[in-house]
Order: structure tokens, then C-alpha cells, then sequence
């Protein structure tokens, strides 16, 4: 059984390369319900009074999805419970929580994360990373076309994805629940040019060979169809 996990910065390529990924590796997506999220836009109209009911809207839903992900067969999750404390944490460094709500959070997480350890499988095989620069986030944020995300909704939404991008790099140097991978969204376009859609899926498939978690031998065509 082969769990991978993506990470990386909104608007990074995550829940697109979770489906290129599972389509060519033949696995399950698990993909984070965004757009039936119904605290998300509220957040984004009023982040002090909706930052902890988020975080624990949204640890609780990847709760419920690196359960099912670790306990069924081959899959690729498209974010990982492990940085839902980085998003937490930066909205309370920013004022938006209370030292209540963040005691709770952080009871309620080392909870969660004790349960997991008692999991036949505790951890994905291999964390993904997806690292892009801030004027590659904000292109891939206008055109995935969220209008609570754009800058046009929320002119302080650029110190907050400016500081999210800051708190990403210390968070993947950290980071030690399994294998990890950078990928470069900056320099690959795996959406639009097939020939950078190969080179990613050679890195990741060079990865888990040498994990041996892929025969070295293991060959497939590149040339899977995806939805624009
Ligand atoms: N490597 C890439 N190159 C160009 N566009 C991309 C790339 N990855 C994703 N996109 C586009 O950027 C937007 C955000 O992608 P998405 O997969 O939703 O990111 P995430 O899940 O990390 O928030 C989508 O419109 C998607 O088509
Ligand atoms: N406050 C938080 N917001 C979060 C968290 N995880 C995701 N998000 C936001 C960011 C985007 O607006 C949207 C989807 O994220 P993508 O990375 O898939 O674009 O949800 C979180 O833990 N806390």
C-alpha cells in the first residue's frame, strides 16, 4: 500500500497533480472538499471571528481523509493533516484567535495525531511538495478564480500569502512523517505542457523506486489525458 501526500502553498498545483498522479499511478484521489466548504467564504470576509471554527473545520474533514487513506489501499491525498497547524498558527500570529481557541486547537490536534499513531499505517510513504514562487501563486489563485482568494476581494490577502509562503519553507524543513520531494511549480507547467507533465511524473516515480516502494524496472507512458 503506496499513500502519498501533496503540500504546498494555495493555488500551487496540489489537488491538480493529486489527479494527474492517481491517474497514472492507477490509485485512489483524495481530494479536500473546498468549494462545499461552507466556513471558507466566511472566513475570508471576516478571518478573526471565523480562523478557529475553519481550523477545526478543516482538521476534522483531513482527519476523516488520512484515516480512510491509510487504512485503504494505494492513494494520493491532494493535502496532508500536516500542515493544518501552519495555517492555524499563522492566523493566531496575526491576532485572529484567541489564547483559548489556540490551547483547544493544539489539544485537539496532538489528539488526532495520537490516533493515527495507532494505526496499522501511521504515516503517508511520501510527502510532495509543490514550492511556487508568490506571483506564480497568485496567477494560478486568479486563474483558478475563487473570488474570495483574489487580491480584488482583500488587498491584506497579499501579506497573508506573502507570510503563508514564509511559514511553508521552515514547515517542509521540518517536516519528518515520511519521504519527501520538492517539485518545482515555478518552472513546470504539468497542466498545460505535457512534456513538463512527464518530467514531474519521472521525478515522483524516481522517488518511489528508490524508496522501493516501484520496481526499478517499472515503465509507463506519460501520456495521460487530463481535464484542462
Ligand atoms: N503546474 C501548473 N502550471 C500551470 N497551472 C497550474 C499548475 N498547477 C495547477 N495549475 C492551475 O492553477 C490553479 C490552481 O490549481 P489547484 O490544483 O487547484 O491548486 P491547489 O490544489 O494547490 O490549490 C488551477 O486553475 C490549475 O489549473
Ligand atoms: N485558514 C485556513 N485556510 C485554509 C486551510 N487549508 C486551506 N485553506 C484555504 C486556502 C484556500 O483559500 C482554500 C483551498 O486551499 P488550496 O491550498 O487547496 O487552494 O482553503 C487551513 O488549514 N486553514
Amino acid at each position: 500500500m503506496t499513500v502519498i501526500v501533496l503540500s504546498g502553498p494555495i493555488g500551487a498545483g496540489k489537488s491538480s497533480l493529486t489527479s494527474i498522479l492517481s491517474k497514472y499511478l492507477g490509485t485512489e484521489p483524495f481530494y479536500e472538499s473546498v468549494d462545499d466548504n461552507p466556513v471558507l467564504p466566511l472566513f475570508y470576509a471576516d478571518p478573526k471571528k471565523y480562523a478557529f471554527l475553519l481550523q477545526v473545520y478543516f482538521l476534522n474533514t483531513r482527519f476523516h481523509s488520512i484515516k480512510a487513506a491509510l487504512t485503504q489501499g494505494n492513494n494520493v491525498l491532494d493535502r496532508s493533516i500536516y500542515e493544518d497547524a501552519l495555517f492555524f498558527q499563522m492566523n493566531a500570529d496575526i491576532g485572529r484567535a484567541t489564547k483559548e481557541e489556540v490551547d483547544t486547537y493544539y489539544e485537539l490536534l496532538h489528539n488526532m495525531m495520537d490516533e493515527l499513531e495507532r494505526m496499522p499505517k501511521k504515516s503517508p510513504d511520501l510527502l510532495v511538495h509543490i514550492n511556487v514562487s508568490y506571483d506564480t501563486m497568485i496567477k494560478r489563485i486568479k486563474k483558478r478564480g475563487r473570488p474570495y482568494e483574489q487580491l480584488s476581494y482583500d488587498s491584506t490577502l497579499e501579506d497573508y500569502y506573502k507570510r503563508l509562503l514564509r511559514y511553508y519553507k521552515p514547515w517542509y524543513e521540518k517536516y519528518d512523517y515520511s519521504e519527501k520531494m520538492v517539485i518545482d511549480g515555478d518552472k513546470y507547467d504539468f497542466m498545460a505542457r505535457e512534456e513538463d507533465r512527464e518530467i514531474v511524473l519521472n521525478q515522483i516515480v524516481d522517488k518511489l523506486k528508490s524508496m522501493g516502494k516501484l520496481p526499478m524496472d517499472w515503465d509507463k507512458q506519460t501520456d495521460i489525458q487530463i481535464e484542462a
